[in-house]
């Protein structure tokens, strides 16, 4: 998110705007972290570009039809998310554009009520338990870094996402902090 916000100075800007707005100073407090509706929208598509888990393991117990696949007992599947969250025919030719007003009026719209299309904590019963405590967690703390400083990216980033285990910045991202407030 903090790459994403370093390359999109509008966004980070409006991000900024709706903290200062909701919280001022003020350290984030629980009761207004679900008015931050700007940035909500930019923790989806940033989920969606680069969300941490490609995909997620089920195995069939029995003969089951797919579609029109018939898979066997005991298959093992890896059902990979992070390729529809790249498929242009769910999300139109801009699909590899970061641009969270697609989130503007929830997940459901989005995604035109195809739930598969969006899943970067899973689905069903066993979808991630930690799905609030990593977004809240990202609100608060994207929160406090926009209160103090602007970001923009370094010359010495490398762009090279790759999957191990999690999606992951090969060469790390590098970026350049400069503080809002003189006396920080
Ligand atoms: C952005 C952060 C995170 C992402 C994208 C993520 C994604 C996922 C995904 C895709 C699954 C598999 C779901 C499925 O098979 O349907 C999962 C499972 C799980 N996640 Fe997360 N996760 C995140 C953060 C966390 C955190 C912070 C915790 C703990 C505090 C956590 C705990 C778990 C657990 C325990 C499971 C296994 C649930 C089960 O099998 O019943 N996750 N997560």
């Amino acid at each position: 998110m903090v790459f994403l916000l370093a390359i999109h100075g509008d966004w980070q800007e409006k991000a900024r705007r709706e903290v200062f707005e909701i919280f001022g100073n003020q350290i984030p407090d629980s009761e207004d972290i679900s008015r931050l509706k700007i940035m909500t929208t930019i923790i989806y598509e940033t989920l969606r570009l680069y969300g941490p888990s490609i995909g997620m393991m089920r195995r069939a117990e029995r003969e089951v039809r797919l579609g029109k696949l018939v898979l066997p007992a005991n298959l093992d599947l890896l059902v990979v998310h992070s390729a529809s969250h790249h498929d242009p025919q769910l999300w139109g030719d801009e699909v590899h554009l970061f641009k969270p007003e697609r989130f503007a009026e929830g997940i459901a719209k989005a995604i035109n009520y195809n739930v598969g299309a969006f899943c970067p904590f899973g689905l069903g019963p066993r979808n991630c338990v930690g799905m609030n405590f990593a977004i809240t967690e990202a609100k608060i703390a994207l929160s406090m870094i926009l209160q103090r400083y602007t970001i923009s990216l370094s010359p010495a980033y490398v762009h090279s996402p790759i999957p191990y285990i999690t999606v992951q910045p090969q060469h790390g991202i590098q970026v350049i902090l400069e503080s809002l407030h003189n006396d920080a």
